[in-house]
């Protein structure tokens, strides 16, 4: 049994040693395989479509601090030719080209576009872009699944029928998977935003009945755009508050009708308002799988941003607060922009103001069997902007894996890429220093005002740390960190391989002792040499039939065949003391003289020539090759 024990210890420990004697020769070989190249990052080159409205300025806001994105294109209509800095004065230390109308517009340095123009003439534009473009809509062109409704409502064909079939409608948190992989991205409306993040999940799991929802929601005058409108003066707006679209508006229930607030304005400026089967129904039916109508109405508040959906719903059979509570907060409890607030907090749209949080909470109606759901976004950023860099973020990453495959850049820069996807937005403008110059939110952003001040989240960790890095010294930022770096990983492997390699001796001995102890043992000491001659000839012919069936190999950076036979016959020492009697006395050392016969030949190959660059080209020996040789 002893003997038994220390042959099995010993077989460990030559197939251990011998692996690692190979990873020690494979590293002579092929030594370029462990260098790391540190490659300074490229980055996306991005055009924004409509720059000079809210949604697209607060994208040139976001995308200020992101490390992988440099906007690259920028158009506008009216305010074409003009800086963005005389536009918006906020972005005004911002390096960045004039804007153009769009016909004037080249795409070629662009690798993604963000959309931000109204409705109707956005399926023109985007028709018209090149198709290698990742392209994210903010406009509602593309939400609508059935372009026969939307036709309907817009009186009018889909312009981009085939682009319709494409696109993928844009709610981060829900449609993850499908916004990766897509090229065209239809970014939510703000009031379906804030109404689908937390009524999806609770449909999903069967926890509300999916009638009688009832939604309340309010929004900023923002959410109207910047353009002119008699509607959205300020002696419009201020102190009081109204419902717009009742019983009608777009994205909740179906009626052609017109934006209430363009209705002084001439027939043919009129804005169509409504979608037949709006974004709001269309996702709760596909998350019921039922038809789904809810009763909605909009809001305008005296506020310039922000917006609060409040929802009534009545639980399904046996369902609490509790529940509804306890399964958002599971489903969001690994999203960073949706956040289930504390036992009785109520969501303000204060708390979000300039950022990309949905806050959410739950509360029991004082009617039994009914709960109140309240939801807060900031429209311009998870309503639209942020929202769409979320998107472009999932989009652009598979992009990045691409980008520079040849080094290992997608080590090295893809986790701080992925960082990206929350510590870019979860960015408070006025409170954490970013990238120098600072960008703030345009309208009317006050310190405190935009995050949730019990957050702090790993983001912020890293956004201090970028700070002190901007801070430090030319000569602190200008050391080689990353080829020290290099270097001392390359430290690290070389001990680690040399402890293993003077191990991998007295281990062989061991193993071959024990082999040989238990043939003592069993009295057939005078048999070892014959399997382990055979095993000797063996490893020969494999290595010669390997190099007759492929050229290559001869001239191979890496001695594939001969690392396959060492894989084999470790694998054939393996299962050692489960042979039967006369394959436990043959059968190691058959494998040993195999081994022993193949790590020579290792030990050959890697003292072989080298060829020159030069010579670099006979992979494959063609007879003329040979001739010219001869
Ligand atoms: N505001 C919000 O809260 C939200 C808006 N959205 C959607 O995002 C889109 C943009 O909204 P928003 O930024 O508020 O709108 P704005 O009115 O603020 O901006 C519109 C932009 O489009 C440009 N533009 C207007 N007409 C044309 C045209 N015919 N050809 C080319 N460019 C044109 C404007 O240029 P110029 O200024 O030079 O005229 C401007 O840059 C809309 O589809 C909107 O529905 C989605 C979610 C929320
Ligand atoms: C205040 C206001 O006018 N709001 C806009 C909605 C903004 C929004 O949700 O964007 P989408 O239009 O792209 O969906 C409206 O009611 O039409």
């Amino acid at each position: 049994m002893s003997l038994i024990g220390i042959w099995y210890i010993g077989e460990l420990g030559l197939g251990l040693g011998l692996g690692l004697g190979f990873v020690q020769i494979f590293n002579l070989i092929v030594p370029q395989n462990l260098e790391i190249k540190a490659q300074k990052s490229e980055k996306f080159r991005i055009g924004v479509l409509g720059a000079s409205g809210y949604t697209g300025s607060e994208i040139i806001r976001l995308i200020a601090s992101h490390p992988n994105y440099q906007i690259t294109l920028m158009t506008a209509d009216r305010k074409a030719g003009l800086s963005i800095g005389s536009v918006f004065p906020h972005l005004v230390r911002q390096d960045l080209p004039d804007m153009v109308a769009v016909k004037d517009a080249d795409f070629s340095p662009v690798d993604a576009v963000f959309c931000c123009l109204p409705h109707g003439t956005t399926q023109e534009i985007i028709k018209g872009l090149p198709s290698s473009l990742k392209i994210v809509d903010l406009s509602a062109d593309f939400r609508l699944q059935d372009v026969a409704e939307y036709e309907e409502w817009y009186g009018q064909p889909h312009r981009a029928q085939e682009l319709q079939k494409e696109a993928v409608y844009g709610l981060t948190e829900i449609c993850r998977p499908e916004i990766q992989n897509a090229r065209l991205v239809a970014n939510p409306g703000c009031y379906p935003t804030s109404i689908q993040l937390p009524l999806i999940p609770l449909i999903k799991a069967n926890l509300i009945e999916v009638k009688n929802i009832i939604i309340d929601s309010k929004s900023g005058v923002s959410g109207a755009g910047r353009g002119a409108k008699e509607a959205n003066l300020y002696t419009e707006i201020a102190e009081g508050i109204h419902s717009y679209g009742v019983t009608r508006h777009r994205h909740g229930k179906s009626q052609a009708c017109f934006r209430h607030h363009s209705q002084t304005m001439k027939r043919s400026n009129l804005f169509p308002i409504g979608d037949f089967q709006c974004q709001i129904e269309q996702g709760l039916s596909e998350a019921a799988k039922s038809k789904v109508t809810v009763s909605f109405t909009p809001h305008l508040m005296p506020m310039s941003r922000g917006m609060q959906s409040t929802i009534y719903v009545e639980m399904a059979p046996g369902a609490s607060t509790e529940d509804l509570y306890q399964h958002l907060r599971h489903f969001y409890e690994k999203e960073e922009f949706v956040v289930l607030l504390g036992k009785n907090e109520v969501p303000h749209t204060r708390h979000v103001r300039g950022s990309n949080y949905c806050l959410i909470n739950v509360f029991p109606d004082r009617i039994p069997g009914r709960a109140i759901i309240i939801s807060v976004i900031d429209n311009l950023v998870k309503g639209a902007s942020g929202q769409a860099l979320q998107n472009l973020n999932l989009m652009m990453e598979k992009m990045a894996l691409n980008f520079n495959a040849s080094a290992v850049y997608s080590l090295q820069n893809l986790p701080s890429f992925r960082r990206t996807q929350s510590c870019i937005l979860s960015w408070k403008p006025n409170q954490l220093c970013q990238n120098t110059p600072r960008v703030f939110c345009s309208m009317n952003m006050a310190a405190d005002q935009s995050g949730d001040s019990r957050k702090l989240s790993i983001g912020d960790v890293v956004e201090k740390a970028r700070r002190l890095w901007d801070s430090s010294p030319q000569p602190v930022k200008s050391f080689p960190w990353n080829k020290t770096l290099d270097n001392f990983i390359q430290l690290v492997v070389d001990l680690v391989l040399a402890v293993f390699k003077y191990l991998s001796i007295p281990l062989f001995t061991v193993t071959s002792i024990s082999e040989m102890s238990y043939c003592a043992h069993e009295r057939k000491l005078y048999l070892i040499p014959l399997p382990f001659l055979v095993g000797v000839a063996v490893a020969g012919v494999l290595k010669d039939a390997a190099l007759g069936s492929s050229p290559y190999l001869e001239h191979a950076e890496v001695p594939w065949h001969l690392i396959a036979v060492v894989i084999f016959f470790t694998l054939l020492k393996f299962p050692g003391p489960y042979y039967p009697y006369w394959g436990r006395i043959f059968i190691p050392h058959f494998a040993n003289g195999a081994l022993l016969r193949t790590l020579w030949f290792m030990f050959l190959w890697s003292r072989r020539p080298r060829r020159t660059s030069e010579n670099n080209q006979p992979a494959l020996m063609t007879d003329n090759h040979k001739t010219d040789e001869a």
